[in-house]
């Protein structure tokens, strides 16, 4: 449940703002004045500020310089009087993300709040995924097909081609599409992904496109799709073979004209977005099964990476062998182990899946059953019978 702050002097203001806000299921906090407010505010992150303009102590706009020194995100609204109507849109050039005027107009406070709330919650998901590129796991392996693929990283990053990432599941698609963002010019924007294939059919369009308010049962409020999320960054359409025929028609016009409308919406908006996409599926054979569009697929296409397993890659395995060793070891707070060459030749003798997942675990099995050391001798006492009642079954 948001957390809005209400900073005004006039207890009557601020019990409307209160039952208003309470009402529509918010939590609501007051401060009397600026003082008490910003201390308030030092204490603790809240979703979005009510501030009046006029108050005594600190007034509406010194109150704005403070506290954005202390967190520029939290969106903060002016109240103002007839008086100050002015001085509300200079707080606004100042950095407030927007004013109502007093007395509260009821629709226009509620659509300006959850504007704002929308804006908090896409500044936290970017903080959230600017981290996770910031910590972007290097790509290992220097086989002939991985030097491909990373090549064409380097080539098609900075164009803004779309993608489209080939493989089975858990072979690094979405490794490669990180990257190719990372590389790309809009490295700065956010990387939005969607996992089609974990969104139920019938949701999935609200997830892309986002919603109007009551445009179906469960929209409550309106929603900000993933499209407009991934505004002048880059949207990952993850198992995109999964996706309904309908939204396959809304991605293909948003893709074709730049614009998309949210559900139960009739206002176009523009979005600056990259797709990448990534599928599992042969998506011509599921052209052909009539599961996929034939233009959507064209426009996905312009460069195909495909990504092999790891049994099309066994040179890879030593060097990500050597890899999770040591990224398990400083997990567990121990030395790096040793791996016995032989053991490394039958891990590479083996048959993979093309998940890296597998040799991850494998690895740290190895290292929980072993001392100092990794030998052949463990390798096939702890994975082999494994892989051989796999095999089996
Ligand atoms: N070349 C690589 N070097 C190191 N780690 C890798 C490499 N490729 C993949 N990984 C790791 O393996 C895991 C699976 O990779 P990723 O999620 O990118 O695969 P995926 O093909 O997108 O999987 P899914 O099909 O499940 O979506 C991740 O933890 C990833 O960091």
């Amino acid at each position: 449940m948001p957390t809005i702050l209400v900073i005004d002097d006039e207890k009557a203001i601020r019990k409307t703002l209160h039952d208003i806000l309470s009402y529509e299921g918010y939590q609501v906090e007051e401060a009397a004045d600026g003082e008490q407010g910003l201390t308030m505010f030092k204490n603790k992150t809240y979703d979005a500020v009510l501030c009046d303009i006029k108050m005594p102590k600190i007034d509406g706009i010194e109150w704005l310089s403070k506290a954005r020194e202390i967190n520029p995100d939290v969106p903060i609204i002016m109240i103002s009087g007839h008086g100050n109507i002015e001085t509300a849109v200079d707080a606004v050039k100042k950095g407030a993300f927007d004013y109502i005027a007093k007395p509260p107009d009821l629709n226009r406070l509620l659509i300006t709040l959850r504007n704002a709330l929308d804006k908090t919650s896409l500044v936290a998901e970017t903080r959230v995924l600017r981290k996770k590129v910031y910590n972007l796991q290097e790509m290992i392996g220097e086989s002939a097909a991985m030097q491909k693929i990373k090549e064409t990283i380097d080539k098609v990053a900075p164009t803004e081609a779309r993608v489209l990432i080939t493989g089975e599941n858990g072979v690094g698609k979405e490794l490669v599409a990180r990257w190719i963002h990372e590389k790309s010019h809009r490295a700065k924007g956010p990387m939005v992904e969607v996992n089609c294939a974990a969104i139920p059919s019938e949701l999935i369009e609200s997830e892309l496109f986002g919603h109007e308010k009551g445009s179906f049962t469960s929209a409550i409020k309106q929603r900000i799709g993933k499209f407009e999320q991934a505004h002048g960054g880059t949207l990952f359409l993850d198992e995109i073979g999964d996706m309904s025929l309908d939204a396959q028609a809304k991605v293909l016009r948003a893709l074709q004209e730049g614009k998309i409308t949210r559900v139960g919406g009739d206002k176009d908006i523009q979005v600056d977005v990259r797709v990448i996409a990534a599928t599992n599926k042969n998506l011509l054979q599921e052209v052909e099964a009539k599961r996929f569009r034939l233009d959507l697929y064209h426009r996905l296409s312009v460069v195909i990476i495909h990504v092999p397993s790891l049994n099309e890659r066994k040179e890879d395995i030593p060097l990500l062998a050597d890899y999770f060793l040591e990224e398990i070891c400083k997990d567990y707070g121990i030395f790096k182990k040793k791996i016995e060459p032989k053991a490394i030749q039958l891990l590479q003798e083996m048959e993979w899946t093309g998940n890296i997942r597998e040799l991850r675990n494998v690895i740290e099995r190895l290292i929980i059953f072993s001392d100092k050391t990794i030998t052949a001798q463990h390798v096939m006492d702890y994975v082999m019978p494994f892989k051989e009642s796999k095999q089996k079954n």
